[in-house]
């Protein structure tokens, strides 16, 4: 949960009413292939050149493919995780046995690894599990939940970054401590705003992961095209979203496996993951801005969030998504601090 919710600063972009002229199967941003020789200084606007467009076609595709989602995930929101990959339409197990969790990550379209609840047999799980998808090109998504508060689980963070994780998805406090910045937030919530957070995921996002921090304003970095040290990289910012994903359990973890979910299709229609980030942001910020509409509260809320993402189509996303793509002078000198 976003204790400091950061103020809106960015003007949204007008989401865009073109349908896009792309056949879905076809990436709707081209990763360059040839390294930069020099790294930038400038954020680069290079990936998510057409963040409503990519969002809705990812959308569609995960529908078509049900993506079969491998969940090692903490005891508080199993269920809830499940449901939602249901209701998106993807096809969840949560394998986190040692002795199965790395044959199925090779098999998996995806994985999700959040460390919220990490006995010592899901610790096990979780590295064999990494290792697996590492070997075998499956996305994976890391979600240190609570990391730098609590030691057993940064231990366990940082022996699975080096088992190169797709996406790095956590609240800014996460962020800050992954990335060696801070001390954690108050156990699983955060302290710190999203913007803080930005220099720490440009430093992660370097070392080869796309990176996400939840808040009131969603931060999404890639690398970008000219890798290395923040050469090129990309910032995008997601407007869309409601507090009460903040007082329902497992509104960060979730999202996390919706990463998952649109890391896997990413990588079978050629998209980065880093439009796979954004595109699971998307969808689920809008799914729950809409939920929020007409529930009571938190709980009737929590339902309707699931009746939204089954609900939700790629038109929707292609009109209605809010999304800034970074070029604003903080993301320059955050780009200068994390170098
Ligand atoms: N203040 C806010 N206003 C609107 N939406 C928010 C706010 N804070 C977070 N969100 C949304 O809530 C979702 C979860 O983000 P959050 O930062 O709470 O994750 P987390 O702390 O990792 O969650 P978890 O409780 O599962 O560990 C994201 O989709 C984000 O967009
Ligand atoms: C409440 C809680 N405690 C450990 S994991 C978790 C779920 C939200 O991160």
């Amino acid at each position: 949960m976003s204790v400091h919710p950061h103020g809106d600063d960015t003007a949204p972009t007008e989401p865009s009413t073109e349908p896009s002229t792309e056949p879905s199967t076809e990436p709707s941003t081209e990763p360059s292939t040839e390294p930069s020789t020099e790294p930038s200084t400038e954020p680069s606007t290079a990936t998510f050149r057409d963040p409503a467009a990519t969002a809705a076609d990812l959308l569609g595709d995960l529908r078509a493919r049900e993506p079969l989602v491998q969940v090692v995930t903490n005891a508080v929101v199993t269920n809830v995780t499940a449901n939602v990959l249901l209701a998106l339409g993807a096809s969840p197990a949560m394998c986190d046995v040692p002795g199965e969790a790395g044959g199925f990550a090779r098999v998996a379209d995806g994985l999700l690894v959040n460390l919220g609840t990490p006995h010592a047999e899901q610790r096990t799980a979780a590295l064999e599990a990494a290792q697996a998808a590492d070997e075998a090109g499956t996305p994976w998504v890391l979600d240190p939940v609570a990391v730098g508060s609590l030691p057993v689980r940064t231990e366990l963070a940082r022996r699975l970054l080096t088992r190169r994780p797709t996406v790095v998805r956590g609240n800014a406090s996460e962020v800050l401590a992954l990335a060696g910045d801070g001390a954690g937030g108050r156990g699983v919530d955060t302290t710190d705003a999203p913007e803080d957070a930005l220099p720490a995921a440009l430093r992660l996002a370097a070392g080869g992961a796309a990176v996400a921090v939840s808040g009131a304003v969603d931060l999404l970095v890639d690398r970008g095209p000219g890798g290395g040290a923040t050469g090129g990289a990309c910032v995008v910012r997601v407007h869309t979203g409601h507090r009460w994903l903040t007082r329902m359990t497992g509104g960060g973890c979730a999202l996390g496996a919706v990463m998952a979910a649109f890391a896997g299709v990413a990588r079978r229609t050629g998209r980065t993951p880093a439009d796979a980030a954004l595109a699971a942001t998307v969808v689920y910020t809008l799914a729950a801005e809409r939920a929020a509409e007409r529930a009571d509260g938190p709980g009737s809320f929590a339902v309707a969030l699931l009746d939204h993402l089954d609900r939700l189509q790629p038109a929707d996303v292609r009109r209605d998504a809010r999304v800034s793509v970074g070029t604003e002078d903080a993301d320059r000198r955050a780009v200068e601090v994390a170098r």
